[in-house]
């Protein structure tokens, strides 16, 4: 079943709808005009195959910089992403992926609208509590991996229970040991970053992101700097953490292989939703995006350049 919808690039003050000749198989979807507090499923696709949501956004917009250099990198975004699965944010270069992401993590503050993560409205925490969210509920896996080079493998992993200042009991010492055996770190947690290989630091850094339970770990180009074969491996601890150990993962990619592995692609263009695909493949992404290239090209009158705009 082709799951892919596609939303219509609408042209700065046009009342939406797809343009005649647009994609094939397009479905319009409709975003609510109200801010709820409860996620009411904007986008057909469900976040999740049981419906439960980790993290939404309802009429999410930033705009950076003021006056005649404003851009508007987010545009009203509203999006579920669901617990307990593995979304990929796809799109062009400059949609609003990271900007995005930024928000929902708390790394970044909105000009106007609510991002949350559960119950929380992160949208209007302060610093100090964005810090705590960060600290407590959130994991963060990105393209540079970011360990401590002076610290072994394990103390890195460790790192976010000591931040927090809890203590590694035996329930603590048990989680760590699932997830080093998963990741196929055992034999390696007594050694520094640079004694590791690319994918050995990646799967270090994933380990660190979920030994705390976050409640979303946040994946930014988590293989962006690894061969192919190491991206894989990556990729497959990601899904395999999600699948098997309940966790959820939101990651940005540029890589159709890569969104492959995730539950569900969500897709932007000039920083509005602008599709969704359920149990992605390689071939559905590509499709998505290209679709998103052609309506892109019809909304701006101009054909279609082969690979221009998507990364
Ligand atoms: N700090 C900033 N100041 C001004 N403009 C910004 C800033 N950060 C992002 N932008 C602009 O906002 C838009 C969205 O950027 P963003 O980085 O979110 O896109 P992206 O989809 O992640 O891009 P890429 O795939 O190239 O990383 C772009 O037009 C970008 O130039």
């Amino acid at each position: 079943m082709d799951t892919t919808v596609y939303r219509p690039l609408d042209p700065p003050g046009a009342g939406g709808g797809l343009p005649s000749g647009g994609a094939a198989g397009s479905v319009p979807v409709t975003a609510p005009a109200t801010l709820p507090t409860e996620p009411t499923a904007p986008t057909s696709v469900p976040a999740s195959p049981d419906g439960r949501v980790a993290v939404h956004a309802r009429s999410l917009s930033k705009v950076y910089g003021s006056g005649g250099s404003a851009v508007r990198a987010l545009d009203a975004v509203d999006v579920d992403f669901g617990a307990g699965a593995f979304t990929a944010i796809m799109g062009p270069s400059g949609s609003g992926k990271s900007t995005l992401m930024h928000l929902l993590a708390g790394l970044d503050t909105a000009s106007s609208g609510a991002a949350f993560l559960g119950q929380t409205e992160i949208t209007r925490l302060g610093d100090s509590a964005l810090t705590e969210l960060r600290r407590d509920r959130v994991g963060f896996v990105f393209q540079s991996f970011n360990l401590l080079p002076m610290f072994t493998a394990e103390q890195n992993i460790l790192l976010p229970l000591e931040l927090a200042g809890v203590k590694v009991d035996a329930a603590a010492r048990d989680w760590f040991d699932t997830l080093v055996s998963t990741l196929g770190l055992t034999a390696r947690l007594g050694h520094r970053p640079a004694e590791l290989s690319g994918g050995q630091q990646q799967r270090v850094a994933i380990a660190r992101a979920l030994i705390a339970r976050p409640e979303v770990v946040f994946a930014d180009e988590p293989t962006g700097n690894l061969d192919s074969r190491a991206g894989a491996e990556v990729l497959s601890f990601l899904r395999q953490s999600v699948r098997e150990l309940g966790r959820t993962v939101i990651m940005v990619t540029h890589d159709p292989a890569a969104a492959a592995y995730a539950d569900r692609v969500v897709l932007l263009a000039d920083g509005r939703i602008a599709g969704d695909i359920a149990d992605p493949t390689p071939e559905s992404v590509l499709t998505g995006l290209d679709a998103l290239r052609s309506l892109d090209a019809t909304v701006a009158g101009a054909p279609a350049a082969p690979g221009s705009g998507v990364r």
